[in-house]
């Protein structure tokens, strides 16, 4: 395991602490931290919300959720019990100024005025701006102050610029944290050693040896309890709007000139914007949406997304998408860029395929398959590449293709801490670079928003797919024109 870092004394301020998020990822993710011994013992960790609960009764709630998602082999009585000691909880409605904004002040003592102090917004964005202001209003912003923002930023580019507007009138740039998730994998930060830390892929890396690439993020969950958050929002604004559009970023970025988090990001902002715009009269033949049926998933039976939203709904949200994206710039020239998600497919998986040119030429009479890099960035994560290779004994030369696989598990042994872990203490730490900046956020909108237009208008249909399936037939037809095949149908 790499060294960890103690990181200063904190207050860690959680605005929708009584959610999902809080209880699945950001409560489990800061006791990781704390049992590793990056967390000092005076720091707190403060849920609030508008439900009115005392300290002890969000502590109990707190507990239950590190007995259900923290495994077992991490959870020990003492430090359960010294993590929950840090807990406390303030009833306020965000939201409102006239709220009790007293129960969050009286945590703050004068003593606590240097302490780092985060706030992490885990609610609708809607109320984002609303809470920065009242913060401000309540004295609760100090120097040390930092906020972080949940995704979504935003429904469209209007609204993400409100939100960045609102936000922004109280907080200066460096002190806005828009989180990623994706970002804080431990597989998508090694896509930065791997290309620039290994020259071997770099001096490959650009449309002379690389004839497409494709980037999947597949899930075997439905929506489940998020209907109604998933239905006002879809696959591309739920996961290609930021999270696969931030590995493409990391895929295809010039090398910064250093790993300071602006050089970074100005990087990926430069492909961002040199993403080939996409008309909207041009979506049907770029862009595919699609919605799950009924169908199986090893051996279950699982429903429709129509019958998990319940009450008879209809809708023609898209739980799967694929689209063929170019990044025009000299590097990448018109290489293909296959992006996919969709929920409800065989496998979860998040992988990056980076298919090479064929030789130009064959000396050998068995058929050449063109050099493959995989990336995965999960499950099992690692890198594999495939070569040719004579398959040994014989007479003649016959050839087949190997793969060189390089397991991290196998390589260095440690868990894989979830990405929030990290991401949490970047933002004590003050440390933006695995974050998002707003013109970041904006321009991947900018990009987006013709397809969300497109299909508002109905330009192209939604095609449904069974459940278990890897989505519908036209995704493999969008990649079938240029006689490319998605990775689990090559041969
Ligand atoms: N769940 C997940 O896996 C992910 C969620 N997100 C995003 O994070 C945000 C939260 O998601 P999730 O936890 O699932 O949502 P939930 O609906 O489970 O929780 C929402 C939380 O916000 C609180 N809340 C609502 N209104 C106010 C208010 N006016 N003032 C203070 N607190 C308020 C609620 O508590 P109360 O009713 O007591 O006020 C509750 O704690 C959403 O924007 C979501 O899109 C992003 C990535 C993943
Ligand atoms: O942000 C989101 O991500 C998850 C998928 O994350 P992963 O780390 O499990 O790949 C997705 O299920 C969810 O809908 C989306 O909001």
């Amino acid at each position: 395991m790499a060294k960890l870092h103690m990181v200063d004394t904190f207050d860690y301020v959680v605005f929708g602490a009584t959610g999902d998020l809080t209880m699945r990822k950001l409560l489990p993710a800061l006791y990781h931290r704390f049992r590793d011994g990056q967390i000092p013992e005076d720091s707190r960790v403060i849920g609030t919300s508008r439900s009115r609960l005392s300290h002890d009764e969000f502590r109990d709630r707190a507990e239950k959720a590190l007995r259900r998602f923290v495994k077992d082999d991490s959870l020990d009585e003492n430090t359960v019990q010294r993590f929950l000691g840090m807990v406390f909880f303030a009833s306020v409605n965000g939201a409102e100024a006239e709220s009790t904004w007293d129960n969050l002040r009286e945590l703050f003592g004068d003593d606590r005025a240097d302490v780092v102090r985060v706030f992490y917004f885990a609610t609708s964005p809607e109320l984002y701006g609303a809470i920065c202001k009242n913060l401000h209003d309540n004295g609760l912003v100090t120097e040390k102050t930092r906020v972080v923002l949940e995704k979504p930023i935003g429904h469209d580019l209007e609204s993400a610029r409100k939100v960045n507007d609102e936000v922004g009138a109280y907080f200066e740039e460096n002190k806005v944290f828009r989180i990623d998730h994706y970002l804080g994998k431990e597989t998508v930060q090694n896509l930065i050693a791997l290309r620039f830390a290994n020259p071997v892929f770099e001096r490959l890396w650009d449309s002379d040896a690389i004839e497409h690439v494709q980037i999947t993020a597949a899930e075997t969950v439905g929506v489940e309890g998020r209907g109604d958050y998933y239905d006002h929002s879809g696959a591309l604004r739920d996961m290609i709007q930021n999270h696969l559009l931030q590995v493409l970023c990391l895929v295809a970025m010039e090398p910064p000139g250093s790993l300071d988090a602006d050089d970074l990001r100005n990087e990926k902002l430069k492909v961002l914007r040199a993403l080939k715009p996409i008309r909207e009269e041009d979506v049907p033949n770029v862009a595919v949406r699609g919605q799950y049926g009924r169908g199986k998933i090893g051996k279950e039976i699982v429903p429709a997304y129509l019958e998990e939203l319940g009450d008879g709904k209809q809708s023609d949200t898209e739980t799967f998408v694929a689209i063929r994206a170019e990044v025009h710039s000299w590097r990448w020239g018109k290489v293909p860029f296959y992006l996919r998600s969709g929920k409800r497919l065989p496998n979860k998986v998040s992988e990056i395929v980076v298919q090479f040119r064929e030789t130009p030429w064959s000396i050998f009479k068995s058929k050449l398959e063109a050099n493959r890099l995989i990336i995965r960035l999960q499950p099992e994560e690692g890198i594999q590449l495939s070569v040719m290779n004579k398959v040994p004994g014989g007479d003649g030369m016959e050839l087949r293709p190997a793969n060189i696989n390089v397991s991290f598990e196998q390589a260095f042994g440690a868990r894989y801490p979830d990405a929030y872990e990290r991401l949490l203490m970047d933002t004590v730490r003050g440390d933006p670079v695995l974050f998002m900046r707003r013109d970041e956020v904006e321009a991947a909108w900018t990009w987006v928003e013709p397809i969300l237009n497109a299909w508002k208008k109905n330009c192209s249909p939604v095609h449904h797919y069974p459940a278990g399936s890897w989505g519908p037939d036209a995704a493999r037809k969008l990649l079938a024109v240029t006689r490319n095949a998605w990775h689990e149908d090559m041969a």
